[in-house]
């Protein structure tokens, strides 16, 4: 799979050993940074990762920050984009299978490296399961077009 990767200073360390992980399993990542633990703004890269997403570059998103809200939040702005901010495997495994989120945002302040490799192997191995749910989904891609969000 190609994956996309971005983080901020607080989730660079964490990024850094999911994105070496995610490479040992075979896929390919796309790291657009940070690229150290010097403070920065996570808008900037929960926006360039999920771009990679929007535009077909990547399949998928992974992102961290300290708490995963904030690059969640910033990367969910972008059109096409759900991003789940997730802290444990089971929501992990829910957002494929009825959201069939297509990006994921951990808090490297919140959970232990064992648990966001926990989480981000889930969620790769989790497929969605449409049916009911991609009604729904489709309800959301289209508020995301009207509203331009
Ligand atoms: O949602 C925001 C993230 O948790 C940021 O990583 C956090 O706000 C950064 O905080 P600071 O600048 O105090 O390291």
């Amino acid at each position: 799979m190609r994956i996309a990767m971005g983080s901020d200073h607080a989730g660079f360390e964490l990024k850094e050993r999911l994105a070496r992980r995610l490479r040992d399993q075979g896929h390919e990542v796309i790291d657009v940074g940070t690229h150290s633990t010097q403070s920065c703004d996570y808008p900037v890269f929960g926006e360039a990762a999920a771009r990679k997403v929007a535009s077909g570059e990547a399949d998928r998103a992974v992102l961290v920050c300290g708490t995963g809200q904030g690059i969640g939040m910033s990367a969910n702005k972008v059109a096409g984009i759900r991003c789940a901010i997730v802290s444990e495997a089971f929501s992990a495994r829910l957002s494929r299978e009825h959201n069939d989120a297509n990006a994921l945002a951990i808090g490297a302040r919140v959970v232990g490296p064992g648990v966001a490799e926990e989480i981000v192997d889930v969620w790769l191995a989790t497929d969605f399961l449409g049916g009911r749910h991609a009604r729904r989904v489709a309800q959301i891609d289209r508020m995301g077009a009207a509203l331009g969000a």
